[in-house]
């Protein structure tokens, strides 16, 4: 998040939910936690270093291929402008904006929580 706006990139149409706006990130590797994760993703992802983040939410959803967890950080401070690395366009958007993009479903109860959090 920066000056109140949501960073989303969106995944690419062979990717599992392809074509969705997502929250930046990827899968924990096994050596790894998540706040390590978190920070090599970004890094890897969108061209960031997190200097601040805090956990927002976690939460599982069974789709009916796969099973996805999710533990959802907030980055509220971090250095470099974004750039999609992998290709990816990035968009900002507001708080309000959110319930116009389509995302995976697994997404639903983590813009609740952020319009929650952060609406007006
Ligand atoms: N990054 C991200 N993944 C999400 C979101 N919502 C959601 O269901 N997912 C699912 O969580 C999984 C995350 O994997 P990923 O594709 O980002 O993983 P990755 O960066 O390591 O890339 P990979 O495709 O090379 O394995 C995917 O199955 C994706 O569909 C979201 O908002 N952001
Ligand atoms: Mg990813």
């Amino acid at each position: 998040m920066r000056d109140k706006q949501i960073l989303l990139a969106l995944r690419s149409a062979k990717q599992h939910q392809g074509g969705k706006w997502e929250f930046p990130g990827g899968k924990v590797e096994p050596s790894e936690s998540v706040q390590q994760a978190l920070l090599r993703e970004l890094h890897e992802e969108i061209g960031i270093n997190v200097t601040a983040s805090c956990a927002l939410m976690q939460l599982e959803y069974h789709y009916p291929e796969k099973t996805v967890q999710l533990d959802v950080w907030l980055v509220s401070e971090f250095t470099g402008e974004p750039q999609g690395r992998e290709g990816q366009p990035l968009r900002w958007v507001s708080v309000a904006e959110l319930g116009d993009i389509t995302f995976p479903d697994a997404n639903q109860p983590i813009v609740q929580r952020i319009v929650q959090q952060f609406g007006v």
